[in-house]
């Protein structure tokens, strides 16, 4: 069953929807991504948004070496582990259903020197936060997860509790609705949000947001 209900405009192409795995080459490392749409729904294939993410982060705009990174709504955690493998110490999240086909994935994928930089852990946005220190993290990823109104709310203060004042959020959208692009004003209003990088052929734009008036 789906994790979450689907609309048919938000979906990969269908073809890649079917596939079991999905093939990339990222950090100097081939990653073979299995993929379980039937079983577990958006959580279990790779969305465009997750590979722009991972191309972005490749460019090296952004520090990853030595820093701590928590990846919301990861799915299979493409971005989480991209990012363990260009240096960061990587907290990889999602809500419960997904986490064994994301750990998986994790054991799969990752070298055995670096699963050390990789914890697997649960996190429905907004439920139980005080698991997870205040502001403790460098950098916040998440790939396409605007998209549920009803989840925004508990997405935003979910940002708000893991963002110190120098911490990087980075999102990748695919701005679908008048609602993903409301999300993105209401986060106006408690961060500085500056659109970094835009995908034309995939239609994602990446997005960083920062708490407070910082160097850029
Ligand atoms: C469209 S998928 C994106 C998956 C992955 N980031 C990617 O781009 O390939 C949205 C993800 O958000 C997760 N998600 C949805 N609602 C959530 C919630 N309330 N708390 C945590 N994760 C949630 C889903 O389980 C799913 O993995």
């Amino acid at each position: 069953m789906a994790l979450v209900p689907y609309e048919r405009n938000c979906l990969p192409s269908l073809s890649k929807l079917h596939d079991t795995s999905a093939e990339f080459f990222f950090a100097s490392h081939h990653f073979c991504i299995s993929q379980d749409w039937n079983r577990l729904g958006v959580a279990a294939v790779v969305w465009d948004a997750a590979v722009v993410l991972c191309m972005y982060l490749e460019l090296g705009q952004v520090e990853l070496n030595g820093r701590t990174a928590i990846e919301l709504g990861a799915g299979t955690g493409l971005v989480g582990m991209v990012a363990a493998l260009l240096g960061a110490k990587v907290t990889i999240t999602d809500r419960a259903p997904a986490l064994d086909f994301l750990q998986a994935n994790v054991r799969k994928n990752v070298p055995p020197e670096k699963q050390d930089a990789i914890v697997v852990s649960e996190l429905t946005w907004g439920e139980n936060l005080e698991r997870y220190k205040a502001g403790g993290y460098d950098l916040i990823l998440g790939a396409d997860i605007v998209y549920l109104e009803d989840t925004f709310p508990a997405l935003l203060r979910t940002l708000e509790h893991l963002s110190s004042n120098k911490t990087v959020v980075l999102l990748a959208c695919r701005i679908r609705y008048e609602r993903d692009q409301n999300f993105l004003d209401i986060l106006q209003q408690r961060f500085i949000l500056q659109e970094v990088h835009y995908d034309a052929q995939r239609d994602i734009h990446i997005y960083r947001a920062l708490k407070t008036k910082q160097e850029l």
